[in-house]
């Protein structure tokens, strides 16, 4: 398996290039990527498609859960469904589907009480600290306007990562950076600024060329040579 450190989190969103066989593909070039240079990476398929990505070595996080128990929560994504199909984490309150505090809170208990890997995104310093008191495993700060702007956050707004970073003083909770992050040179950066690594989409997903752009954003953080 992976090295434990830094994390690169793939999230596909719903862009049709990271669907059905395209989305297959991705998760395998991630998983080829992962294995030749040792940088952990986890890879975010669309939900409905999450079986497809099963038993691969690869860590599956799911894109969104609600808070809830098993009942009747027609539409409504359940925690115990999600390790079904085999995700073993998943985000939180991503800027394109945010939900109330009470709400992050109850998703981060459900997922401590399930063996789920919690990453619950923040938009602002502010956030950051409300969230840090619910112990998730990660938080990931990303400023909205950012976003799939090809910007990237680590080095447009280096402030708003190395304050998140400072804000989190829970040692057990690790601070990852999102938003425009694309190339090897802005992974590189967010580390510097203090994270434990990015979360990302379109830089990858939208790429001519995916793999290549999965190489070069690990270009300059894995431990072993990269040939790809
Ligand atoms: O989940 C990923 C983030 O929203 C960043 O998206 P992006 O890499 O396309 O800017």
């Amino acid at each position: 398996m992976p090295a434990k450190e830094p994390v690169i989190i793939l999230n596909y969103k719903t862009y049709t290039e990271s669907m059905g066989e395209q989305g297959r593909k991705l998760t395998w070039m991630a998983m080829e990527v992962m294995k030749e240079t040792g940088v952990r990476i986890v890879a975010c398929p669309q939900l409905p498609e999450m079986y497809h990505h099963k038993n691969l070595d690869i860590e599956i996080f799911a894109q969104h859960v609600d808070p809830i128990e098993p009942g009747g929560h027609t539409g409504h994504i359940l925690p115990e469904a999600l390790k079904c199909a085999g995700a073993t984490g998943t985000l939180i309150n991503h800027s394109e589907d945010r939900m109330p505090a009470d709400q992050i809170r109850k998703c981060v208990e459900l997922c401590r009480k399930h063996g789920l890997t919690s990453v619950v995104c923040a938009e602002s310093v502010e956030k950051v600290k409300e969230v840090a008191a619910f112990k998730p495993d990660y938080i990931a700060i990303e400023p909205p306007e950012l976003i799939g702007s090809g910007i990237p956050v680590s080095k447009a707004n280096p402030d708003i990562v190395r304050n998140s970073v400072n804000a989190v003083t829970d040692p057990e909770i690790k601070v990852l950076c999102g938003a425009g992050i694309s190339t090897g040179d802005d992974v590189k950066a967010a580390l510097a600024l203090g994270t434990h690594g990015v979360l990302l989409a379109s830089g990858v997903v939208k790429a001519k060329d995916p793999k290549k752009a999965l190489y070069d954003l690990v270009s300059l953080i894995a431990p072993k040579t990269v040939t790809g």
